[in-house]
């Protein structure tokens, strides 16, 4: 080993040292082929495949490490970067990014994501204040009655109401919003990003980890959701769940941003899940595998909004 590389593998282990304790539970990952030489992307690119982080997302921590050292003149190890401008994630609030989707609330509070209108209707009358119909059909006839119906099942109700995946028929509806995962983003042509942008509609995306929100970023979203926290069985994911402690990193790195977590939370995870500082909670089998739904989401909201200590 010559001395440069004895000095990038102490580098390394240095930031595996700090941060191994905060990011447990994954197994390391394989290195993945550097795209810059410099000594501090090097060493980060190391140490955030050795704590687990997949390939794509090693590069992003290693890229925001070395914009990081160069931007403070220092290199810390136990200063994970959290600086949107090191990571390069687009800013919400800046013209310079690009049109911004249009505003939801910072909190988004309890978010019941539902497989049917009627689900949509039961949990808005039962006061959750973000609905998300996700409904799972090929149908397009079938995909266009449902959004309807949960347009009108949301009425006479506050709550903002979401549909997953089908977009078109959101805008003809006229929905609230419009929630789409990485591939969809990804499938969609400009001008159709351009047509959901200017139609007035709310843009959630989903996110399993850096890389996502950066690409995330690019469409300036209303709101980023993350996940899965936790391990669920309603979804094969591609990715392990991401557990608080990555949680709490996305949520600090993407703080611009309206942000949901979500993936097999459970009423006894809301506080830990809310000390990560998100302004909302999506749950599916929370409620819907409720035996009393009504009373699961009267708990879930109380823990959404825990009283005050005087
Ligand atoms: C609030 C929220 N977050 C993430 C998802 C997952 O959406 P997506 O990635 O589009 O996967 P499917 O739900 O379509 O299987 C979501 N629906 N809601
Ligand atoms: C749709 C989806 N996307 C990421 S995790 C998930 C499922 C969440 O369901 P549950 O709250 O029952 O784990
Ligand atoms: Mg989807």
């Amino acid at each position: 080993m010559s001395g440069g590389q004895a000095e990038g593998a102490a580098l390394a282990q240095a930031i595996v040292a700090a941060h191994a304790g905060g990011f447990t539970g994954f197994a390391p990952e394989p290195l993945p082929p550097p795209t810059s030489g410099a000594p501090v992307y090097r060493a980060a690119l190391a140490a955030a495949s050795q704590l687990g982080f997949i390939a794509q997302d090693a590069e992003c921590i290693a890229r925001a490490w070395a914009a990081q050292s160069v931007r403070t003149g220092r290199f810390d190890p136990a200063q994970w970067p959290h600086d949107a401008q090191d990571f390069g994630l687009a800013s919400r609030a800046s013209r310079a990014s690009g049109p911004a989707f249009a505003e939801c609330p910072q909190a988004l509070g309890l978010y019941a994501v539902l497989p049917d209108a009627e689900w949509v209707g039961r949990m808005a009358r039962a006061g959750v204040p973000t609905v998300q119909l996700r409904f799972k059909s090929d149908d397009r006839a079938a995909i266009a009655r449902e959004v309807r119906a949960a347009v009108a099942a949301v009425q006479d109700t506050p709550a903002l109401l979401f549909i997953n995946d089908h977009w078109r028929e959101a805008l003809e509806a006229g929905t609230y919003g419009v929630h789409l995962g990485q591939e969809d983003l990804d499938a969609l042509a400009a001008p159709d990003l351009d047509t959901l942008r200017t139609s007035g509609a709310r843009l959630g995306v989903s996110t399993h980890g850096y890389a996502e929100m950066l690409r995330a970023s690019q469409a300036r979203p209303s709101y980023i959701a993350m996940g899965a926290v936790f391990p669920t069985t309603l979804k094969k994911m591609a990715t392990a769940p991401q557990g608080l402690a990555r949680l709490a990193a996305y949520a600090q790195l993407t703080r611009g941003y309206p942000q949901v977590a979500i993936g097999g939370i459970a009423l006894e995870h809301f506080p830990q899940v809310l000390a990560t500082g998100v302004g909302s909670i999506a749950v599916v089998r929370a409620l819907v595998a409720a035996p009393d739904p009504e009373a699961a989401a009267a708990r879930l909201l109380q823990a959404m909004h825990p009283p005050r200590a005087p």
